[in-house]
């Protein structure tokens, strides 16, 4: 990963405080955020929707803007760029344009300005080709409170563009399956938890085969029970090969589940990649002391050789460095430090979204 490298057709622009601000139209796999500092990237091409996102993409946009009458900018020039096979976690406070954005993805809505592409089409042209290949579960199929889960997967099965009634029972026994609602198929949906109610949106958004999963905050007013349910389905489909993009605004959700992440505020990407390198460009991981002679402890780590030690009320925290830990622990109580507490802390995903856009994280506001 390198500071300062720029991504595919990159655009300065000077905020009014004065902040330069690097943006790029996508990435690849690699970290790419709208810094103080500028873009931050591994080398990698850039695919285009153009081109299709030269098919390792399932999702490539470019300046994907939508501007509402009246004037409000709800997205504004966002290059998306979601990998096939990626569980890509769409993340950002409410009213930040993820649901916009997903609209415009799906083609409910037209962009203002932008391109894009799904499953290497280019759209709006290809919606008729690639949308039968893509699921999606954004304001929720209508399903009748009277009917048994089953009866209303038939119904929609049945109004299903090419479905074959001959296949119906073993597609509707397949779908119900995959998100585990068999034994309460023949149940009413009225009788249904919050969860079952999204696990049967997802099934019968399943009762195709799907190349790219849109869900729109999914977990959404479910209880920590349907919440979880969610997520483990969500990986189950995940590891059976179907890209998910998936949209929260929780950040410890979508660290649980997504290999990559795309951060909205007010409209904009501000940071996207794979969660892994984004936890990586977050900095070395920091030891961490609790006692009560903080300053005595920062002094022999200091003469131990730690970087950046920082005493604090009653902590002190360093670089860990290259030193194992059980012996600087051994040092310190060998020095006469009461330790109390004593670990070595990675910064959370939080932490290091603020390092790198300069901004607080407030995804509940
Ligand atoms: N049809 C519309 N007309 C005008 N403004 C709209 C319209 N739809 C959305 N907006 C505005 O665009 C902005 C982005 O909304 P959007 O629903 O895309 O955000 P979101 O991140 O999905 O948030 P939420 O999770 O609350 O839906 C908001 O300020 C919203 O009020």
């Amino acid at each position: 990963m390198r500071r300062g490298d720029r991504a595919h057709a990159p655009r300065t622009d000077v905020a009014a405080d004065g902040r330069v601000d690097v943006t790029t139209d996508v990435m690849v796999d690699a970290v790419t955020v709208g810094t103080r500092a500028g873009a931050l990237r591994d080398d990698a091409g850039a695919p285009s929707p153009s081109s299709g996102g030269a098919g390792a993409h399932a999702i490539v946009t470019s300046g994907l803007t939508k501007r509402f009458r009246g004037g409000q900018v709800a997205v504004d020039d966002v290059g998306l760029a979601v990998p096939r096979g990626a569980v890509y976690g769409f993340l950002g406070p409410n009213g930040s344009g993820k649901t916009t954005t997903i609209r415009m993805l799906l083609g409910l809505v037209a962009p203002t300005a932008g391109t894009w592409s799904l499953l290497g089409t280019p759209m709006p042209a290809g919606l008729a080709r690639a949308l039968p290949r893509v699921g999606a579960v954004v304001e929720g199929p209508a399903f009748y409170p009277y009917l048994s889960g089953e009866a209303n997967l038939r119904r929609l099965d049945a109004a299903g563009p090419g479905a074959d009634p001959r296949t119906a029972r073993a597609r509707i026994g397949a779908a119900l399956e995959r998100v585990g609602l068999t034994a309460a198929a023949g149940k009413r949906y009225r009788n249904y938890s919050l969860g079952m109610r999204q696990r049967l949106a997802i099934a019968a958004a399943l009762l195709v085969p799907r190349e790219l999963l849109v869900l729109d905050e999914p977990t959404n007013g479910l209880d920590p029970q349907g919440t979880r349910e969610v997520r483990t389905l969500i990986r189950r489909i995940a590891e059976d090969g179907t890209t998910v993009f998936v949209s929260s605004h929780l950040l410890s959700e979508v660290e649980q589940m997504c290999t990559h992440v795309g951060v909205m505020r007010t409209g904009r990407l501000v940071a996207q990649g794979p969660i892994a390198a984004l936890r990586a460009s977050g900095g070395q991981p920091r030891l961490r002391v609790e006692t009560p002679d903080a300053g005595t402890a920062a002094a022999v780590l200091s003469r131990a050789g730690l970087r950046e030690v920082r005493a604090g009320d009653g902590e002190v925290t360093a670089v860990a460095g290259e030193e194992a830990p059980e012996r600087l622990c051994a040092l310190l109580v060998g020095e006469g430090v009461a330790v109390r507490g004593f670990g070595v802390v990675r910064p959370t995903l939080e932490e290091i979204f603020v390092g790198l856009t300069g901004e607080g994280f407030d995804v509940g506001a």
